[in-house]
């Protein structure tokens, strides 16, 4: 199998990582972690892109990270970073073997530092970069609904590995999409997922456990062939999405039933499994970018369950320019079959603005 260890890696770093996240929001409900202490968000963002870039970092050396957070603002706020240190320090695999594969714990606070810092590539066409979203959905993540824990690998500008964990969503595939699914899940029996795919090699899935990681599953798109009964999931937040848009477009294709509104990449997950059908992301500003964070690993993810990810015109997202997603507007994310159909939708639907 090719990049074997480059998944291995990737799965278990997600995966620890993801015990930091779901400590945080356990620790936010307890209100141990208080608003004074700056938003657990932040401290989970912080915390759990340390653990992930020193694990990529001991396996991969050279390889460099384009992740979301950088240290500076935090060199500066002592108090926060300690109380982050605090929880990285603690936060291991209960499996040693594969805790160690991760290299084990950091060893300093200015480590930890400096793994956040590592995540400043400029990103680009050449080489193998990672890119890193410690927590995508941040407001999800604050309201105990649905986030992810997010990475991929590149390799000269094309995706090849992407790892999804999702804390909150049901451990089931078919579980149909709810709004107030995993609310507040953290931990609770039947919730948690990790999603891989390695290109070329399909997609899976299994339960996000806390100490190591196994095959998983194959999983694939849903096979709706009548349009009208799709299943279609959008960003909660109006800002990220354009509601509106979306309303119209599943009208003029006949869906019948309503959109379900979940934060994250959880939404790709949900896709690549089957339970979800048409993810839709339409663009409300002109001028905001993508960032390659919030879709590398589900679009592959998605593309090698048997869907289709391409932008509102219609091209495959180019996570080769840097950063950000420079010439892409928008995601439209099906299954392969029913893509060309959405996508004649969100056409006719835009151009008509
Ligand atoms: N204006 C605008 N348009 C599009 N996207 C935006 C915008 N502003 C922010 N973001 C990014 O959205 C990421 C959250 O993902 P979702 O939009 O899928 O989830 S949500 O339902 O809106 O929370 C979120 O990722 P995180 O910051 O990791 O939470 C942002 O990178
Ligand atoms: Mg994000
Ligand atoms: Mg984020
Ligand atoms: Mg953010």
């Amino acid at each position: 199998m090719a990049f074997e260890k480059e998944l291995q890696v990737a799965q278990l770093a997600v995966a620890r990582a993801s015990i930091l996240t779901k400590a945080v929001f356990a620790e936010k409900a307890k209100g141990t972690i208080s608003k004074e202490d700056k938003s657990p968000v932040t401290i989970g963002d912080y915390g759990a892109q340390a653990l992930i870039i020193s694990a990529i970092k001991h396996n991969f050396p050279q390889d460099e990270v384009v992740g979301e957070e950088e240290a500076s603002s935090l060199r500066e706020q002592k108090d926060l970073s300690s109380k982050i240190w605090n929880l990285v320090k603690d936060t291991k695999l209960s499996d040693s073997d594969s805790d160690a594969i991760l290299g084990g714990p950091i060893r300093s606070e200015d480590e930890m530092l400096q793994a956040i810092d590592a995540g400043n590539s400029a990103g680009g066409s050449k080489g193998r970069i990672w890119a890193l979203d410690p927590i995508d959905g941040t407001k999800g993540f604050l309201r105990g609904g649905q986030y992810a824990v997010c990475l991929a690998l590149m390799v000269d500008g094309d995706v090849k590995v992407g790892v999804l964990g999702c804390p909150n969503l049901p451990v089931k595939d078919s579980e149909p999409l709810k709004e107030d699914m995993g609310i507040a899940a953290t931990d609770a029996e039947g919730y948690g997922v990790l999603f891989s795919a390695v290109q070329g090699e399909g997609a899976r899935s299994q339960p996000l456990t806390k100490g190591s990681v196994s095959q998983g599953h194959s999983i694939s798109v849903s096979k709706v062939t009548d349009v009208t009964q799709a299943v279609m999931c959008e960003s909660v937040e109006a800002g990220h999405s354009s509601k509106g848009d979306n309303a119209a477009i599943a009208e003029k294709l006949g869906v019948t039933g309503r959109p379900v509104q979940m934060d994250s990449q959880a939404k790709y997950g949900s896709v690549a499994r089957g339970a979800g059908d048409i993810y839709l992301r339409l663009p409300v500003r002109k001028d905001y970018v993508e960032k390659i964070w919030d879709h590398a690993a589900g679009d592959l993810i998605v593309r090698e369950a048997g869907g289709q990810v391409t932008d509102i015109h219609g091209q495959r997202l180019n996570f080769s320019l840097g950063r950000t997603l420079t010439e892409n507007k928008g995601v439209v994310a099906t299954p392969a079959d029913i893509h060309a159909q959405v996508l004649a939708a969100v056409s006719e639907v835009l151009s008509a603005k």
